[in-house]
This record gives structure tokens, sequence and C-alpha cells, in this order.
């Protein structure tokens, strides 16, 4: 008998370490080479104190969905208030340490995270594919920028300065760079690694710490990163992970030892956030929607006008911020560009984002879906016409019957006044309007609130000049679209948001000047 217990206990003393060992593997190795229709996920996706932590409370558990499937990859049970207070501290604990390194040294981390991330490119890519639809060669680039970016960052740690003043009497003043303290970063779906990237890595160059938000619908490659960060030896609680929506993240935008908010998401969350920070008096970085202009006139090179049409609607099946989705085409050039764009339009392989061939995956979720069908059905009922696309599709591979796929649309006699010209469809919808001159394309691409990105085409060196001087919006592309890079400041006009992400701009967003003035003299004292 008492043999057999101990025979009991050690089995069970056994199948107990084992499962230790398990959980205490990074989330990348038990996801490695993950596959369409196969993932598990039944690690926990929060991650403070330098260890992954399961949410205390399963209640209010939202569903995860893999896009291409529609397959349940988890459930996300959201962090509540005592964990939220948790992973702060556990960031400001850390934040105290890694401010005190020098620049080179907080460079040198950086560089090894960047290192490891590259080294596990693909395995990380197939990951972002699973959780959000996107095809692996998207995510490829994806995962690339966002090597680049932990890499200019941890070049830019070192270069961080002030200034040497010089005043009257030999006196002279000094500016030091300073690190905020606790940054909180919060994320949209459509690129989740890519944006906790341009979010942390800036902040950690920078001397901060960060308690990072994804969104509760693209999950799981922010943990990837803190256990790189981790790995690439960040002090314990320097990049933390919180899970969970709006109360969340909410939670996070009022704890009063968080310094500032650095928020990605749709305009009116954006609002929100902005109204909660300012209870605290934080600072915020707002990168909001948009609803982007692309002029192309005559004297283009039609090519590559048409390509860089595609470019500014269709990656990520349509659902970037600065796409160019209201195309404005002069008159005389439409008929040829409309018959070339909606040809190669036609011809884009969508389904199977794992797959090589294919240009087109699948939309985040079914409500995405829906709402960006509805644009189009709406679109047609206004009078515009659908040249192609605008369809659900379904692949014939049966795993992705249930996928969220449609086929990429192009729109015809589109007026300025229509629902689809006017409002971010976050979708595979392109609408096409054709202007004359460039004084009214001007006017016409200027009249919105949104204020993110825009583009132009021409052969005029003068013209293309101008008009970006013109234009109201935080990016102009010249004869490209889309052409983003993180050593490029990104950022909106009006209201797509407030601030940089990327470049050396950044760096004003993440620090904040100290003033120290020196008396080199006696103090002359009027009283
Ligand atoms: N400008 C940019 O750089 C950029 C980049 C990517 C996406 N976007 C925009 O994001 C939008 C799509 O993303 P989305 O649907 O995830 O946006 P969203 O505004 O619904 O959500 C964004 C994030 O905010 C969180 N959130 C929601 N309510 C909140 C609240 N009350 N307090 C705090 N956090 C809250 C969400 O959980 C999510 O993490 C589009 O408008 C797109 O243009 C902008
Ligand atoms: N470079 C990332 C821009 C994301 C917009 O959706």
């Amino acid at each position: 008998m008492h043999a057999r217990l101990l025979r009991h206990f050690f089995f069970f003393f056994f199948l107990r370490q084992k499962f230790l060992k398990m959980s205490q593997q990074p989330l990348l190795q038990l996801l490695h080479n993950a596959s369409l229709g196969s993932l598990e996920l039944k690690e926990p996706l929060n991650f403070w104190c330098g260890a992954r932590v399961q949410a205390r409370s399963a209640g209010n558990a939202e569903p995860v969905y893999e896009p291409a499937t529609g397959r349940v990859l988890c459930d996300l049970p959201p962090c509540g208030a005592e964990e939220v207070d948790q992973a702060v501290r556990s960031a400001h604990a850390a934040y105290l340490k890694w401010s005190r390194l020098s620049g080179m040294e907080r460079g040198r981390v950086l560089l090894e995270a960047a290192r490891i991330m590259r080294e596990r490119l693909v395995d990380i890519a197939k990951v972002e594919v699973v959780n959000n639809g996107k095809t692996l060669t998207e995510a490829k680039g994806n995962i690339h920028m966002a090597v680049q970016g932990i890499e200019y960052f941890a070049g830019i740690a070192p270069t961080l300065a002030g200034q040497h003043i010089q005043m009257p009497g030999g006196c002279f003043a000094y500016t030091r760079r300073e690190p905020l303290g606790v940054c909180v970063g919060i994320g949209a779906w459509n690129f989740p690694l890519v944006l906790a990237v341009m979010k942390s890595a800036p902040a950690l160059a920078c001397g901060n710490a960060m308690v990072y938000k994804p969104s509760p619908m693209a999950p799981i490659t922010a943990v990837i990163l803190a256990e790189i960060y981790k790995e690439a030896g960040v002090p314990d609680g320097l990049f933390n992970v919180v899970q969970g929506g709006a109360e969340t993240g909410s939670l996070l935008c009022h704890h009063p030892m968080v310094a500032k908010v650095s928020f990605t998401g749709s305009v009116p969350t954006g609002k929100k956030v902005m109204e909660m920070a300012a209870k605290g008096v934080k600072q915020v970085t707002l990168e909001l929607g948009g609803k982007s202009p692309l002029i192309i006139f005559k004297d283009c090179e039609l090519e590559n006008a048409v390509k860089g049409a595609l470019m500014a609607n269709f990656l990520t099946q349509g659902q970037v911020c600065c796409n160019g989705t209201r195309v404005y085409v002069q008159r005389d050039i439409l008929p040829q560009f409309l018959e070339e764009v909606v040809k190669r339009t036609k011809a884009i392989a969508v389904g199977d984002p794992m797959l090589d061939g294919t240009r087109m995956g699948a939309l985040i979720s079914r409500p995405q879906l829906d709402k960006v069908l509805g644009f189009v059905k709406e679109a047609q009922k206004q009078g515009a016409r659908v040249l192609c696309g605008g369809e659900p599709f379904v692949p014939s591979d049966p795993k992705l019957k249930g996928g969220y796929f449609m086929s990429p649309c192009v729109l015809d006699n589109c007026r300025d006044d229509m629902t689809c010209v006017k409002e971010e469809i976050f979708g595979p919808v392109m609408s096409v309007m054709p202007f004359d001159t460039e004084e009214e394309v001007l006017q016409r691409a200027n009249n919105t609130t949104f204020g993110l990105a825009s583009g132009v085409f021409t052969r005029d060196v003068a013209r293309a000049h101008r008009v970006a001087e013109n234009l109201q919006a935080g990016t102009c592309f010249i004869n490209n679209y889309n052409t983003n890079s993180v050593v490029v400041p990104f950022g909106g006009y009006k209201m797509s948001g407030i601030g940089k992400e990327n470049g050396q701009a950044v760096i004003e967003y993440y620090t904040q000047l100290k003033t120290v003035v020196v008396e080199m003299g006696d103090v002359q004292s009027l009283f």
C-alpha cells in the first residue's frame, strides 16, 4: 500500500514538473511552425514581472478567432484592476533600474532583441498569419520591419543628448533628455507585432518602461515580443503585456503611476483615451484612422500609378490606416486607369494566407467582413458601380470554409458625398473619382476631418511638391504609396492623431526635457 502511494506521488510529481517545465518554455517554442487549423493556445498571454501570468478570473473571457478558418484559438480573459496594478508596478520597478543605464547599454540589449527576432522571423510571421489572417508574405515583411525598428532605436539610444546654452556673464544652462517613466501602449489588430515594437522600442531606448495592451483580437505576438526582450536582457518588468479590451485599456489610462499613453486605433476610441489621459495630465500619442486621398494626374507614369493604387488599397486586406482609399484620377486618363486597375485587382490571388502565391488573406473577423460588405452595398445604393469584387469569397480548401474572405473591390461612379468616400471602410475597397484641375482636387482631397496620409502621381516635379505642400496630411507619398519606413516619422494631422511614431521625431514623445541653469558668479538679489 505504502509503495503504491509512493509510486502515485512520484508519478504526479513527475507530471507536475513536466507541466511546469512546459509552461516555462517560451511561447514561440510552443507555437513553433504554427499552421492554420491546428494551433491551440493554452498558455497565458499576459506577461509581467518577467513571466507569463494567468489572468485571475476566467470570467468575461472573449474568444480569439483564427480569421482564415473561423476557428476559436483561445478564450481571452481580460485583466482587471489588480492585474493592471501589478503590471504597472512591475514596470515602475524595472524603470528605476533601466533608466540609470547609459544609452549605449540600453542599445546593446535592444540590438540583441533584434538579433533574436530576426533569427525567429519566419516562426513569428506564421503566428501573425494564424492570428491576423494576413498573408505570410506580408507578415514576413512586417516582422522584418519590426526587427529594423528595434535596431533603429537601439542605434538612437546612445545619441540622446541635451543642449548647452550660453548665458550672460559666463553663465550657462544645459538640457537633459530624460525618460517619462511608465508608458502605456494600446494597439490595434492590423499590425499586431509592428505596433507593439513601434511603441516599445523607442520607449525602451529612451529609458522608459512599458505596459502594452494588444487588441483582444490579435493578442499573441506581443507576448512573444515580451519573451524576446527578456531573453535579450531587459530587466524583469520592463516590458509587460496585459490582455483585455476597453475596460482594461481604460484602467491603464487612469492608473496614477502611468506617465504617458501611446494609442493606436480608431478616432472614437482615441478621443476617449485623450479624455482619460487628460484627467491625470498624462501625455498622449494618438495614431488614429484615415481616409486618405491618392491623386493621379494625367502626366503620371500610368503603370506605376496603377500599381501604386493597388498598394494603397489592398495590403493586409485593405485594413491599413494610411491607405489611399479615395483615388482621384484626372478625367482624361480615367478609362485607361480603370481598365488596368480592374484587370489587376481581379488577378489578386485570395485564399490560404500561408501559401507563397496568395496575395490577399482573410479579414480580421466576421463582423469586420460584414461591415465592409455592408459598405459596398451602401455604395451601390448611393449610385456607385462595382467594377469588380465586393463579394464574400469561399476558398476551395475545406479547412478555410469558415474564414473571413472577400474579393477585393473597385468602385467607380463615386462622389465625395457618398459614405464609401467619407468613412474609413478598413477593408479591400477602392473608391475612384474623376477630377479636372489641381486646385479642385486639392480642395476635395482636404475636405475631410481625417489627415493621416496622402499620395500624388505626376511626372511634374514642381507640381508634386506643390501638391505635397498643400495636402493636409501627416504623410504625402510621391509616385508610390505605403512606402513607410521605421526611419521616417509617421503620424496624422487633424483627427487622425497627435504625435509621431518612427524616425528621430519620436524621441520627442518618449522623453521630457529638463533645463539646468548654472550661475558662475554671485547672486544679484533685489531684496
Ligand atoms: N494611425 C495609425 O498608425 C494606425 C495604425 C493601425 C490602426 N489604426 C486605426 O485603428 C483602427 C482599427 O483598429 P481597432 O478596430 O482595433 O481600433 P479600436 O479603436 O476599436 O481599438 C484599438 C485599441 O483600443 C482598445 N480600446 C477600446 N476601447 C478602449 C477604451 N475605452 N479605453 C482604452 N482602450 C480601448 C482596444 O481594445 C484596442 O486595443 C482603424 O481606425 C485604423 O485606421 C491606426
Ligand atoms: N506602418 C504601420 C502603419 C499601420 C497602419 O495601419
